[in-house]
C-alpha cells in the first residue's frame, strides 16, 4: 500500500489543554480510512490536522510532523490554499452557499482562475455525476442548493470538494444528520469516491466504519490505541479497550 499521507508524533494542544497526543499513523492512497472513539478523543482535531483547519483556531499548537506525498504541510512555504484544494473536506452538518446549485459547485474552481463557462459547464456535471447526484438535480441546477433535501445538500457539498479535484476528501461526520436511505447513499458513494481519492471519515457509527472503511483508527483520550485493516479491528481487537469499545461497552 502507498502512503498518501504520513502522520508523525503528533502532538496538538489547545491552550493548555493537549487534544493528541504522540499521533503516528501511514493513511495509504486510494483508500478509505475511519477513525473512531469516544467523544471528545480528538477524531475530529486529528482530521483537521491534515488541511491545517486548526490554523484558524487561536492558541492552538502542534509540534510534529504531518506529510501529504512526502511533503511537509507544516513547512512555512507551504501555500494553505493549495493545501485546501487537494484536501478537501466536508462537514458533519451540510452547508451549502446561499446560491444555486451551479453556483455552489463553480464556486471552488472560479476562486481558482477558471472563467471559460463550458469548462465550468463540465466541471459541474462531472462533480455532479461523481457524487451520484446528477440525475436528480441536473433540472435546477439555476435553483438554490438551500431547497435541496439534507441528503442532496451533502451530496452537493461532497460534489463542491470534488470540484476543485483534490487527492484527499476529509469527512467529518458526513451522515451523523441525514436519514439511514441518504446515509446509504453516501455509504455507497464513498466505495466508488476510493477509486479517486484518498478519503478519511470521523464517524460515530461503528457499522459504517465496517461497512465502509479499509482501515480503521480507534482514538482515546487524545491516542491512538490501535490503527490496522478494519476486519481484524472488528474481529480480532488487539487491545482490550478497543473491544470494550466496539462491543459497546464502554463510553
Ligand atoms: N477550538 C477548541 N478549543 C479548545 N478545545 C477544543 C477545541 N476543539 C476541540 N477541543 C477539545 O479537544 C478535545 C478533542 O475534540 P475533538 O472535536 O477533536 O473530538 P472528537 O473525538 O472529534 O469528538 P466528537 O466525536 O464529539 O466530535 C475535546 O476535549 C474538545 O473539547
Amino acid at each position: 500500500m502507498e502512503t498518501k499521507i504520513s502522520i508523525q508524533d503528533l502532538n496538538l494542544f489547545y491552550g493548555d489543554f493537549q487534544a493528541l497526543k504522540g499521533i503516528g499513523m501511514e493513511i495509504p492512497k486510494n483508500k478509505v480510512t475511519a477513525f473512531i472513539g469516544p467523544s471528545g478523543c480528538g477524531k475530529s482535531t486529528c482530521l483537521k490536522t491534515i488541511n491545517r483547519m486548526n490554523d484558524m483556531v487561536e492558541n492552538c499548537k502542534i509540534t510534529g510532523k504531518v506529510t501529504i506525498d512526502g511533503e511537509d504541510i507544516y513547512d512555512p512555504r507551504t501555500d494553505v490554499t493549495l493545501l485546501r484544494k487537494r484536501a478537501g473536506m466536508v462537514f458533519q452538518k451540510p452547508n451549502p452557499f446561499p446560491m444555486t446549485l451551479y453556483d455552489n459547485i463553480a464556486y471552488g474552481p472560479r476562486v481558482h482562475g477558471i472563467k471559460n463557462k463550458q469548462k465550468l459547464d463540465e466541471i459541474v456535471e462531472q462533480s455532479l455525476r461523481s457524487a451520484a447526484l446528477w440525475d436528480e438535480v441536473k433540472d435546477r441546477l439555476k435553483k438554490s442548493a438551500l431547497g435541496l433535501s439534507g441528503g442532496q445538500q451533502q451530496r452537493l457539498c461532497i460534489a463542491r470538494a470534488l470540484a476543485v479535484e483534490p487527492d484527499i476528501l476529509l469527512m467529518d461526520e458526513p451522515t451523523s444528520a441525514l436519514d439511514p436511505i441518504s446515509t446509504l447513499k453516501i455509504e455507497d458513494l464513498m466505495d466508488d469516491l476510493r477509486a479517486k481519492y484518498t478519503v478519511i471519515i470521523v464517524t460515530h457509527n461503528m457499522q459504517q466504519a465496517a461497512r465502509i472503511a479499509d482501515r480503521t483508527a480507534f482514538f482515546l483520550l487524545g491516542e491512538i490505541v490501535e490503527y490496522t485493516d478494519t476486519l481484524s479491528m472488528f474481529n480480532n481487537p488487539k487491545d482490550e479497550r478497543t473491544e470494550r469499545y466496539i462491543t459497546g461497552r464502554f463510553g
